[in-house]
């Protein structure tokens, strides 16, 4: 058996099986079947690229509701062995569809939305609008007035102009609008530079020196009701510390606003990371809400005031995992890559398939990384190190940049991608005008279209140069 490849990262160990699915990246009910196909919650891959082509997001139901429970009670439970509440919101921005709010609506998460897109999701979804959260560095005033025509429970003020905007939209509607302040707490978030987001050279909230000014004119407007600040330090965040850190900074100021009315909440957002690899080692839920849950009570009980309501906004943690895409392989090319400049050289394995960055941007927005197994079959084939490439025209366009697959991996093959349920279909794209690729959900031996798949003649029908009647029959 050939050695490792020098091309290989120093993280990625030649493995004994590249069929192996590492439990840690794949949905909990991943597995293959005794012909070595791979399943999701009792789909064959196969299966589902029969019924619903390639390239196809596939999201584990089970293992997506397992995730949202296990959040908020990780959460209520921690915050209530400190004599306080916890609100859990699901962030939409991972991955929003109204079947998704449906499943977090049912256990008893709130929601959180950034756009008037993603608003308008979660309300036609049935979401009660008290339970919804809107953000956003730069809500237009018609976002803001929908927000408030709706009802929303919390608007999280992002920038000092806002305040008025908002108060002037509640009079309108002759409400009281409940929201929060977000401040940037200066931590900075150990993660990629794009998902940090409290370094001090960022566009997101306000200093935490301007936010006693900011509160005091939230408190002089009649039509709004302070519920308390927020800070988002970042994402795929591991570890507790930053948000210890932050918990701290914001309870200091939290305390002294204690002094101008009530301040019943404190919301510290999201940013819990996960497993994309398997040398990754997110820390479970439950420890990171215990560890946040701590600093927060010692913290209040050092500045000598109540535990408030502690909201947190996690979205990857619960879409992240529960999601795969499948993909068919189309070609494949050995590219020879010099490894030093003595003249050596190492082959590595290009697996192009069909789709690419307009599926997943992550790769070539963060060079994020990604494991890929076959999953239409195993093999005994020494493992080759592969790249996943899509079929965009772009070298950068590519979806694994590290993995072994088995060797004999064929052009017709099916390969799975884990860990693709959060910031994908988000981030998706037309780019080369491919369509975007359905979302199925699979449950209990059965799958169902959750968000259809874009055509051709949707992607023609937009184009006011050519009539659509005709090229869309
Ligand atoms: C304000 C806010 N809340 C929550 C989230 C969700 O983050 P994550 O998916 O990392 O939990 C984000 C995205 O980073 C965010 O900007
Ligand atoms: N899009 C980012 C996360 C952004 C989080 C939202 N503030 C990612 O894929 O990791």
């Amino acid at each position: 058996m050939p050695g490792a490849n020098p091309l290989a990262p120093d993280w990625l160990d030649l493995p004994d099986d590249a069929n192996d699915l590492v439990p840690s990246v794949w949905s909990s009910t991943a597995s293959r079947d005794a012909a070595g196909a791979l399943t999701f919650g009792g789909v064959s891959a196969e299966a589902l690229a029969t019924e619903f082509g390639t390239p196809l997001y596939v999201v584990d139901e089970a293992d997506f509701r397992g995730r949202a429970k296990a959040a908020i009670e990780a959460f209520e439970q921690e915050l209530a062995r400190i004599g306080s509440r916890a609100k859990v919101y699901y962030a939409g921005k991972a991955f929003l569809s109204a079947e998704v709010c449906r499943w977090v609506s049912e256990l008893g998460l709130n929601v959180d939305v950034c756009t008037g897109g993603e608003l308008a999701v979660a309300l036609a979804a049935g979401v009660d609008p008290a339970r919804i959260g809107f953000h956003g560095n730069n809500k237009s005033r018609a976002e803001i007035d929908r927000a408030v025509a709706a009802g929303v429970g919390a608007i999280v003020i992002d920038s000092l102009v806002e305040i008025g905007r908002i108060a002037e939209a509640a009079r309108r509607h002759g409400r009281v609008q409940p929201v929060r302040l977000r401040v940037n707490s200066g931590v900075h978030a150990s993660t990629h530079e794009y998902l940090a987001t409290a370094r001090e050279d960022q566009k997101f909230g306000i200093t935490l020196a301007d936010t006693p000014a900011a509160v005091r004119e939230i408190r002089g407007h009649e039509g709004l009701t302070f519920l308390g600040l927020h800070s988002h330090i970042g994402s795929q965040i591991f570890g507790t510390d930053g948000f210890a850190e932050a918990a701290r900074r914001l309870l200091a100021v939290h305390a002294s606003l204690l002094e101008g009315g009530a301040v019943p909440e404190l919301n510290l957002g999201g940013g819990f990371g996960v497993n994309y690899t398997r040398v990754d080692d997110a820390a479970p839920i439950a420890d990171l809400a215990r560890g946040i849950a701590d600093v927060v009570a010692a913290e209040c009980a050092a500045l000598g005031i109540d535990v408030p309501v502690i909201a947190v906004e996690p979205g990857r943690v619960i879409a992240g995992p529960a999601g795969a895409t499948l993909y068919t392989v189309g070609t494949v090319k050995d590219v020879q890559v010099a490894t030093d400049d003595s003249g050596s050289s190492a082959v590595r394995r290009y697996v192009s398939v069909d789709g690419g960055m307009s599926d997943n941007a992550r790769t070539a927005l963060y060079r994020a990384d990604y494991s890929v197994r076959i999953a239409n079959r195993v093999s005994t084939s020494a493992p080759a190190l592969v790249r996943i490439a899509g079929k965009h025209c772009e070298s950068g366009d590519l979806v694994v940049l590290d993995d072994y697959l088995p060797g004999d991996v064929e052009p017709d093959d099916l390969v799975a991608v884990p860990v693709t349920g959060a910031y994908c279909w988000s981030l998706a794209s037309n780019y080369n005008h491919v369509g975007r690729p359905p979302v199925v959900a699979v449950r209990d031996g059965a799958a169902r279209v959750i968000v259809r798949g874009e055509t051709e003649s949707d992607l023609l029908a937009r184009d006011a140069g050519l009539d659509t009647e005709s090229t869309t029959a």
